[in-house]
């Protein structure tokens, strides 16, 4: 026992002197030295006496100790004047403050990290797991981000003397100023502030008296020696401060509610302090840096605006990294979050990946399966956080109890937080030392002003959801509860639907008890009747909530008895969100497949919204696409023809799809693929030119390439690429036979290279398109040609728009004449015909064997042609329609 006494105060003694060596108290050499000896000769002493006799050595140890006290006092008595002196030295020597002190203040552990709460701003910091969260000035722009730290810098540097960081729950405010601070104080950045000054708004709050801003300053930062407050006062340019969590704030910043005073030894109440400070009459030139959730107090705050996005996927990849020191583990975890979760805003939170990570890496530790959906990742996180309390089944399904009650009042009341009163009201009281484990907590425990919120707005809905299932009372129906709530939650249907299936809430159920029956039955009866009104309906949105319910509920059954024959789905789903495309791809997988996907007034598809949908294509039965007008690019387009290649497409319109050259090689590898159905393609106002096209053309020489009609309208093309075009149709392979060129600079020789095609015994074409290709009656002579071979199947041409004149029209009429053309509807529309061609054109359409549709308006065709032509329409039995 003696011993460990001595032991302990020599440990001590030495952590003192290891103090002095290292630390920023450093004592003189001289008094090292002798405290050293002095020391020698206490343990000298000690041994001698327990050397005699016990009873001897008993006093003398209780003397050593004494001394031993009193050489400790002094060395620290010492320790603190030196460190003053150290302090005065600085003063004087640089008139700055003491970087070391800052660093020491703001890396000082305040709280604990939890799984909801996520790891202490200032662990991230100190073990170098920072990852700066990126930002936007003003309107977002996808590209070339800057992250928050460089926002931050960057609005410092201008004129304005205000710069507010906003960002939704856990998006990393709080980290992102300690970091600044930290950097400051480590001589990294923004070193043109000698002095930086950090609160919190929610410690602000605390203060009830009245003070001047230089005793606020010393509350909060003891370190800041009270002789420096004068420079602080007379060189504000110099200085910074950083208010974080100004939604915590609990008095107002509206300047006309105080008396703003500008005398900086002037005591005012905290509030009048603050207003005055960010409201420029109080130190004006100085600098703020204020942090803050999305909250009405910003209306009172001029200055620029830093938004803070958060994690957006390479952030996440990074993060994901750091925290698991296993790559494959990473890489698995980050694939998963990404599959499962990545669709939704807030996997853009660090606090939100925090505890995605920490519920993974143990699943991925031990090899067991990670949650699918929301729900599931809920179900787990909690049984995990009830199962560390160790309480029983009543106390565990009492203390959901209280939470759920605490969400309802929190939902319901749009209150933030909740006192301890009201905490005990619902029925807390017995688990509150349990309360950081689930809530963020404002205050000592002990202390009756002590508040109580949630970490995030999910956790709260999901209590809200799972307490509708364990207690019939508190709500009578699933539709009232969700009515009462439809203003202040997004997900609570979702986590309904979730844990209304028996696999998803079998671990909580495991835990707490059965859930009540007649709850999962009213749930359940009410999503049956309200999805069968809106799959009846037109409105896309109420399809789509459907179909994430259904994504939550991960039963195919349920799939199966809620998407009846009579639903109207499919219904131009356009504006897919990514969200929106995982939900449908899950449905469509449950269903095995629907015939047609129509993605018509689709305007935007994001890049992970085009993979879903390529999966979907590729595991699905969809046998049409139309993503025409969706600007897809060549870049999403490359993803979703991963899912053509082996699919049931037949259909695929892609007008405006802002497609090029580079597209057409991924199109050539759906198109040849051996299980390609692919019979119909629209790539009408794509610029994808003539290079595109002849590589396109290479699929024409594959067997297993089964397209037959080819929209090619307005694509750039000119007569470059007719020669390749030409060779393809006559490959033998091709089986294309209608093709659409129209509005393609063509000119005649591109229709020259083209009718050594049409009269190939090979070529299969019997509709061509050529209107408006700027063509002259220079090209009707090949084109005459052609359609007299006996080879040639055209059976339709439209030639509409075209300077083909009189000489073009007597050629056509030449080839109409003869028996083996067996043309059947010719478009002459605009192409200069005048009644001298009347004559020729009667005596072909009477000769022709097969013509039954004739365009010809917009010609120069007088009213002394049309008895002519209506005594052609009289004697023709073939003719049906002339225009
Ligand atoms: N840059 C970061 N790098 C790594 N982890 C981070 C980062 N920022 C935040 N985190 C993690 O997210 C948690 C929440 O972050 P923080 O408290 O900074 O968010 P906040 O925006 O201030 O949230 P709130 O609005 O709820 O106060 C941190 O505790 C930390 O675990």
């Amino acid at each position: 026992m003696i011993t460990r006494v001595l032991f302990f105060f020599l440990a001590n003694f030495n952590h003192i002197k290891q103090k002095t060596l290292t630390g920023t108290d450093r004592p003189s050499r001289t008094h090292l030295g002798q405290w050293l000896k002095q020391k020698n000769q206490v343990c000298k002493e000690f041994s001698e006496a327990i050397d005699k006799d016990f009873w001897t050595a008993s006093k003398q140890f209780w003397q050593t100790i004494q001394q031993l006290r009193r050489y400790e006092m002094s060395l620290k008595l010492f320790i603190k004047l030196s460190r003053d002196n150290i302090y005065k030295e600085k003063r004087i020597a640089i008139n700055t403050m003491d970087k070391d002190a800052v660093l020491i203040h703001i890396l000082k552990l305040k709280g604990v990290s939890t799984l909801l709460g996520g790891d202490l701003p200032v662990r991230v910091i100190n073990e170098n797991k920072y990852i700066s969260p990126l930002a936007a000035e003003g309107e977002v722009i996808e590209e070339n981000l800057p992250t928050v730290d460089q926002a931050i810098r960057t609005a410092l540097t201008g004129e304005n003397k205000i710069v507010t960081v906003i960002g939704p729950e856990g998006s990393g405010k709080t980290t992102a100023l300690e970091k600044l601070v930290v950097d400051w104080a480590k001589g990294e950045h923004l070193q043109n502030f000698e002095y930086v000054f950090h609160f919190r708004f929610q410690d602000l709050n605390a203060h009830e008296d009245v003070l001047s801003i230089a005793t606020l300053i010393q509350r909060c930062h003891h370190y800041f020696p009270p002789k420096a407050m004068p420079l602080v006062v007379q060189k504000p340019e110099d200085v910074l401060f950083v208010f974080d969590g100004l939604n915590d704030y609990k008095h107002s910043l509206d300047p006309a509610v105080y008396t703003l005073c500008s005398d900086p030894d002037q005591a005012v109440s905290v509030p009048c302090l603050l207003a005055s400070l960010l409201h420029g009459s109080l130190l004006n030139e100085a600098t703020f840096v204020v942090a803050t959730r999305p909250t009405a107090y910003l209306k009172f705050l001029s200055g620029s605006q830093v938004k803070v996005l958060g994690f957006l996927k390479s952030q996440r990849n990074s993060y994901v990294n750091s925290f698991f020191t296993d790559a494959p583990a990473a890489n698995k975890a980050l694939m998963h979050m990404e599959r499962t979760l990545g669709f939704y805003d807030f996997c853009t939170s660090p606090r939100f990946c925090w505890t995605v990570c920490s519920v993974y890496k143990p699943l991925t530790d031990s090899g067991g399966k990670l949650p699918e959906t929301l729900s599931q990742l809920f179900v787990d996180i909690l049984v995990h956080l009830i199962q560390m309390l160790s309480l029983s089944q009543a106390d565990s399904r009492e203390l959901v109890l209280a939470l759920g009650r605490m969400a309802s009042h929190c939902s319901t009341g749009q209150h933030l937080s909740c006192t301890k009163a009201q905490m005990y009201s619902f029925g807390f009281q017995p688990f509150l030392t349990s309360a950081d484990t689930f809530l963020r907590r404002e205050g000592e425990l002990e202390s009756d002003t002590c508040v109580f919120s949630f970490h995030s707005q999910l956790m709260q809905e999901f209590m809200l959801a799972l307490s509708f299932f364990l207690d019939k009372s508190i709500y009578t129906g699933a539709e009232k509860m969700l009515e009462k709530h439809k203003d202040s939650t997004k997900f609570l249907d979702l986590f309904l639907s979730g844990l209304s299936e028996p696999t998803q809430r079998r671990p909580l159920e495991n835990l707490l008890g059965e859930f009540n029956c007649d709850q999962i039955k009213d749930f359940k009866q009410w999503f049956k009747s309200s999805s069968e009104e809106a799959l009846q309906g037109y409105n896309t949105d109420s399809h789509y909530r459907c179909f994430h319910l259904l994504h939550q509920a991960q039963s195919e059954s349920l799939v199966k008895e809620i998407i009846i024959p009579s639903a109207r789905i499919g219904i131009s789903y356009g504006n897919l969100s990514l969200q929106d495309c995982v939900a449908w791809n899950y449905v469509v997988a449950c269903l095995g497949g629907t015939d047609w996907l129509n993605l018509l007034t689709a305007s935007f598809l994001s890049t992970g919204a085009v993979s879903h949908l390529a999966s979907a294509l590729n595991r699905g039965l969809t046998r049409e696409l139309d993503l025409s007008h969706s600007h897809l690019g060549d870049e999403k387009f490359k993803i979703l023809c991963a899912g053509l290649r082996d699919c049931k497409l037949q259909k695929l319109h892609l007008v405006t799809c802002n497609l090029t050259e580079a597209s057409c090689e991924d199109l050539v590898s759906a198109l040849t693929s051996d299980t390609s159905q692919l019979c119909l393609l629209e790539m009408a106002f794509n610029e994808i030119g003539d290079q595109g096209f002849e590589k396109l053309c290479g699929a024409l020489h594959s067997p297993h390439c089964k397209l037959e009609k080819l929209q090619l309208d307005t694509c750039e093309l000119t007569e470059a690429s007719m020669e390749v075009f030409s060779a393809a149709l006559c490959s033998g392979q091709s089986q294309l036979k209608e093709v659409d060129m129209k509005r393609n600079i063509m000119d005649d020789s591109g229709v020259e290279a083209l009718c050594k095609a049409l009269q190939h015994p090979l070529c299969k074409l019997q509709s061509l398109n050529l209107s408006m290709c700027e063509l002259t009656g220079a090209c009707c002579s090949h084109l005459s040609g052609a359609l007299m071979s006996e080879y040639c199947s055209l059976s339709e041409l439209d030639l509409s728009v075209n300077e083909l004149g009189q000489e073009g029209a007597l050629l056509l009429c030449q080839a109409l004449r003869r028996p083996g053309c067996i043309l059947e509807k010719l478009g002459v529309e605009m192409t200069r015909l005048t009644d001298a061609c009347l004559e020729d054109l009667c005596t072909a359409v009477r000769a022709s064997k097969t013509l039954k549709r004739l365009e010809l308006r917009n010609n120069s065709l007088t009213d002394a042609s049309v008895p002519a032509l209506v005594q052609v329409m009289q004697d023709s039995h073939r003719m049906q329609e002339m225009k």
